[in-house]
């Protein structure tokens, strides 16, 4: 299975964002992870349309934005509008999953769906015919640099089983050489990785180093 690796630019110098993007765009990234907090679904705040919007002409990769806000269906056209090619928001902060699915196939752009380490897989087992890409948080949500869960693991097989070979399956949050190998053994497809790229200096090794080619 090809594995992508998604940076997340949590960890990068935000004063230096455009540089920072073109870096790992140049040294192999498949899509730019953009964590968007507001302080209430989780304790902190990070960033808005805005700033998608301006890294936007800085890269083609495909920007994969992150949600972790609640009320998140007053948002999605905004963020689309902004320039988002895949849209995730938390099965938790949504009161009528389904149909904030269909709010962000409606705004155009591709449907993700997320679940904390401690939410089941089963509470979005409806909808995952519906989605283009599920993503299992290695950590909980709102920080990076934190320890990976192993604990999730076998819910990246659940889900794997569930969506078959096509679906995405997107891992995020403590991922680095070692835990990634795990992942990809348990089937996911999609590895989010802040601070083991963005701390490094030599950002296209640590991409391939994460990917499992070197
Ligand atoms: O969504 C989140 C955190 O809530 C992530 O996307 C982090 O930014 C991943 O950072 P690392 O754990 O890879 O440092
Ligand atoms: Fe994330």
């Amino acid at each position: 299975m090809t594995v992508k690796i998604a940076p997340s630019i949590l960890s990068a110098d935000f004063a230096r964002l455009a540089e920072e993007i073109k870096e790992v765009d140049k040294g192999g990234a498949d899509y730019i992870h953009i964590d968007v907090m507001d302080g209430h679904f989780v304790p902190n705040i990070t960033i808005g349309p805005l700033i998608v919007k301006a890294v936007r002409p800085h890269t083609n990769l495909p920007l994969d934005v992150h949600l972790m806000i609640e009320n998140p269906d007053m948002y999605i056209q905004e963020f689309a509008d902004a320039g988002a090619d895949i849209i995730s928001v938390h099965a938790e902060a949504s009161r009528h999953l389904h149909r904030t699915i269909q709010l962000i196939k409606a705004s155009g752009v591709k449907a993700g769906v997320v679940i904390n380490p401690s939410t089941p897989v089963c509470m979005i087992e409806p909808v995952i015919a519906d989605v283009d890409l599920v993503l299992l948080m290695t950590v909980n949500p709102g920080f990076g640099g934190q320890a990976f869960i192993e604990s999730v693991l076998p819910k990246i097989e659940q889900v794997r089983e569930l969506g078959g070979p096509e679906l995405d399956v997107e891992v995020d949050g403590g991922v680095n050489r070692e835990t990634a190998l795990l992942c990809k053994k348990a089937g996911a497809n999609v590895l989010v990785a802040g601070s083991a790229v963005f701390n490094k200096k030599d950002r296209e090794a640590a991409i391939a180093e994460i990917r499992g080619t070197v």
